[in-house]
């Protein structure tokens, strides 16, 4: 099997970390871990969510890609996907829609781009919520004009990335699973 990366990416809220752990659990495929200067929440770990740094760490890595999202930087080192594809030949990553632009790119083929989209804005901020943000981190999200840049896929992506809506979860887990059948 020749390495691919699956790469995940829509608004927040849209549910790409499910499909990310779905497509772990389901295909073994190997998270790419990145990193980022935001503050970890409640339940996540360092190491296994992301690598959290402060302003001066995070540019002591060798990125492939880097953003500046909602007011924190987000990253993906080459190291982190290398790392991956050690462990397996299909890995799955979750970046914003300017990341995934460079994924495609930088790796061409190599990188699947899958889309998720759910129409309704207060769906979104419910499933945020449901997640266990708090209001102001919801509030301070949905300001940022990356919040409002992802809602819809770039003119970049088009022809080159598939498109979920991510309504009905069983659904997409079909849709999902037709994606990456092409590839096995
Ligand atoms: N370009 C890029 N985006 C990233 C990276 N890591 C995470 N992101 C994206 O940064 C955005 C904010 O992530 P996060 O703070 O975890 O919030 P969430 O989307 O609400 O889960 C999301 O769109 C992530 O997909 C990265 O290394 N590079
Ligand atoms: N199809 C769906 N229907 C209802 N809730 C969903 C669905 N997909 C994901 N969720 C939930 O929505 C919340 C946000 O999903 P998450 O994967 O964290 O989004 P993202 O990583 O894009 O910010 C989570 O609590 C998740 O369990």
């Amino acid at each position: 099997m020749k390495n691919r990366v699956f790469v995940i990416t829509g608004a927040a809220g849209s549910g790409k970390t499910t499909v990310r752990d779905y497509l772990h659990d389901q295909y073994q495929m190997a998270r790419v871990i990145t990193h980022t200067t935001r503050p970890p929440r409640e339940n996540e770990r360092d190491g296994v969510d992301y690598y959290f740094e402060d302003d001066q760490s995070f540019f002591d890595n060798h990125f492939l890609e880097s953003v500046h999202y909602a007011g924190h930087y987000y990253g993906s080192s080459y190291e982190g996907l290398e790392n991956a594809w050690e462990k397996s030949p299909f890995a799955t990553i979750v970046l914003d829609t300017a990341g995934a632009i460079t994924y495609k790119q930088k790796l061409g083929e190599k990188a699947i781009i899958i889309f998720l989209q759910v129409g309704d804005t207060e769906e979104l901020k419910r499933r945020m919520q449901g997640r266990g943000d708090n209001a102001e981190m919801v509030a301070k999200r949905v300001s940022s004009k990356e919040y409002h840049r992802d809602l819809e896929m770039p003119h970049e992506l088009q022809g080159k990335a598939y498109q979920v809506v991510n309504q009905d979860w069983q659904q997409t887990r079909q849709q999902i699973d037709k994606i990456v059948e092409n590839y096995r």
